[in-house]
């Protein structure tokens, strides 16, 4: 979800196409937020979710894993416990798959004929592929729709120039990666979304410590 809001703000023309599939299915009088059943209308929205995937893999050198015995693999010989770590990373920065792989452009998953998807290796290989999958896609399709579909993601401006601050685009180091921390404006796109996100609020309140982080925030326009 860091990676998402930072290339949202990143890339307005994704958000604004992808606030249209939204709004097309949805409508803006009577906003509601959009539900897994919608994910079948919704190809922009699940193409910008595997490009999210892709563009920043967050274990870009998935888990070590050691081999129990000497294999050969295309005439490579690999010694009983080597650690073998699969550079993730490179896969979803392959030219030849994905050109141009440093943009963040999900139309290369919207094409007839839609380059490999980065669910392929993203989550790992073989018997210890990540037994998340489905409830991370799940949920990335959630936050990912209900934030667009209520959210206005911007680049904050500078207090003093007024102009835009750009995001420094760089990840933290280790197993498993977040873009380094950034600041986003984050504001309710109409006082219909505003009052939708305050119903959801009250339905299922923040606890206390959600509270404070968001008020630490801002809690001016939500
Ligand atoms: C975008 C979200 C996620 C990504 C990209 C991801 C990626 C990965 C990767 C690359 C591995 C290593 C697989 C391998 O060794 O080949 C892994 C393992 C694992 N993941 Fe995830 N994961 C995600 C979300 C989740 C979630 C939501 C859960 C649990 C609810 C989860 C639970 C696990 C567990 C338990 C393992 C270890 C599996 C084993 O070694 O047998 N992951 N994940």
């Amino acid at each position: 979800m860091r990676f998402f809001f930072l290339a949202m703000k990143l890339h307005p023309e994704v958000k604004e196409k992808a606030t249209d599939e939204i709004d097309h299915i949805i409508t803006k009088d009577r906003p509601r937020l959009p539900t897994l059943e919608d994910r079948a209308n919704m190809p922009y929205i699940t193409a910008l979710l595997k490009e999210t995937l892709r563009w920043m893999p967050i274990a870009p050198l998935s888990l070590p894993h050691a081999v129990d015995r000497e294999i050969e693999f295309r005439g490579y010989r690999i010694p009983e416990s080597a650690v073998l770590l699969p550079s993730i990373g490179c896969f979803s920065l392959d030219s030849s798959v994905y050109p141009n792989p440093t943009l963040f452009d999900p139309e290369r998953f919207l094409s007839p004929n839609p380059e490999l998807s980065p669910e392929t290796f993203v989550f790992g290989f073989g018997k210890r592929i990540c037994p998340g999958i489905h409830l991370a896609e799940a949920s990335l399709f959630l936050a990912i729709a209900q934030s667009l579909a209520v959210f206005d993601i911007k680049k904050p401006n500078d207090a003093i120039s007024g102009k835009a601050i750009d995001p420094v685009l760089n990840s933290t180091p280790g197993i498993v990666t977040y873009p380094i921390d950034y600041l986003c404006d984050i504001t309710p796109r109409s006082e219909k979304h505003r009052q939708l996100v305050l119903a959801v609020d009250k339905e299922h309140p923040w606890d206390e410590r959600n509270a404070k982080f968001i008020q630490g925030i801002n809690t001016k326009n939500v």
